[in-house]
């Protein structure tokens, strides 16, 4: 007999296949397609309005498609008991138990969720310096969102959804969420989505990103691979636009006569060497950068 779906280790694996979703007329996911392999942790990138809540919560069998497939472990997990006490979401806002205590909030859930752990959430509350005695409804904005994010690290589910978790934490506990997951994931192979505007802030973490643009798959890929076709080139205009030329440029800015142009490509040994040639300068994309070059690009 094949072990319970939510004693798996290395967590979930996700595969979506020409997923569309309508609110009304609305239509928020258009011919969706990507895959994300059991155990690792994953970037779901997009502006505001692309789809990503309402991807993660197909996902979270919180919705479903109006056509397409959605597969997580292999199954549907719309209405699937095993696939969804695998799965926890934790949404902005933290999604907690608004009247209850913080220390009834993780007995709560301690108590649905058979890999939850206690110890950890325990400590975690400290770093977080939560009042186990406030009710979630009292505690401020960031130390709400801290407290889904505590309860969302320590359930350990095999696939881990954080939809913009840790809106309004300070920059020192977001920090702290960050590492606590990076080294947890390692010790406990589990499949995570992140979703979140502080790209820069995240990059690090992520084994593959994928980028919605209004509705729609810009690109899923190896955050490795899309940083290594990001690149600028900087020189005399003339002498960049026929190093470029062939190129998919994504954004371009003169200053004088220098200009310096981003690209999103792969880059062959023999471009490398012309722009080197010409005596252009070559440096390395940002991530949030090269995201903001794409999706103002799809977007014109
Ligand atoms: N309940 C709803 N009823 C009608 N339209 C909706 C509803 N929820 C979302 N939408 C629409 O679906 C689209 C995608 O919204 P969604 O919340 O999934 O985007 P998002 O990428 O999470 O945005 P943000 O980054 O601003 O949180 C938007 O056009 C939005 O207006």
């Amino acid at each position: 007999m094949s072990a319970p779906l939510h004693t798996r280790t290395a967590g979930f694996d996700v595969a979506v296949r020409d997923l569309t979703v309508r609110y009304g007329r609305t239509t928020a996911l258009e011919g969706v397609t990507f895959d994300l392999p059991a155990g690792g942790i994953y970037g779901l990138l997009g502006r505001n309005g692309s789809g990503k809540t309402t991807l993660l919560s197909v996902l979270a069998a919180m919705r479903r498609g109006a056509s397409g497939l959605v597969r997580v472990a292999g199954e549907d997990p719309f209405e699937n008991a095993r696939v969804m006490g695998g799965t926890a979401i934790v949404r902005e806002g933290g999604d907690v138990l608004t009247t209850e205590k913080v220390a009834a909030n993780l007995r709560f859930v301690a108590g649905m969720r058979p890999g939850f752990d206690t110890a950890w959430a325990e400590e975690l509350l400290d770093a977080f310096a939560l009042d186990r005695r406030k009710t979630a409804d009292s505690l401020s904005r960031g130390q709400r969102s801290a407290l889904g994010a505590v309860i969302g690290l320590a359930t350990r589910a095999p696939l881990t959804v954080f939809d913009e978790v840790y809106l309004g934490m300070d920059a020192p506990s977001r920090q702290r969420f960050y590492d606590e997951l990076l080294a947890d994931v390692i010790a406990h192979p589990r499949t995570v989505i992140l979703s979140s505007h502080l790209i820069g802030e995240i990059e690090h973490l992520l084994e593959r990103v994928v980028i919605l643009d209004a509705g729609r798959v810009l690109l899923c890929e190896e955050t490795d691979a899309l940083r290594a076709k990001g690149l600028t080139l900087t020189g005399p205009a003339d002498r960049v636009d026929a190093v470029v030329a062939g190129l998919q440029v994504v954004g371009s800015r003169d200053l004088g006569r220098t200009r310096q142009v981003t690209v999103f490509d792969d880059l062959d040994e023999g471009a490398l060497a012309r722009a080197t040639e010409a005596g252009l300068e070559l440096g390395g994309v940002a991530l949030q950068d090269l995201f903001i070059h794409l999706t103002a690009k799809e977007s014109r």
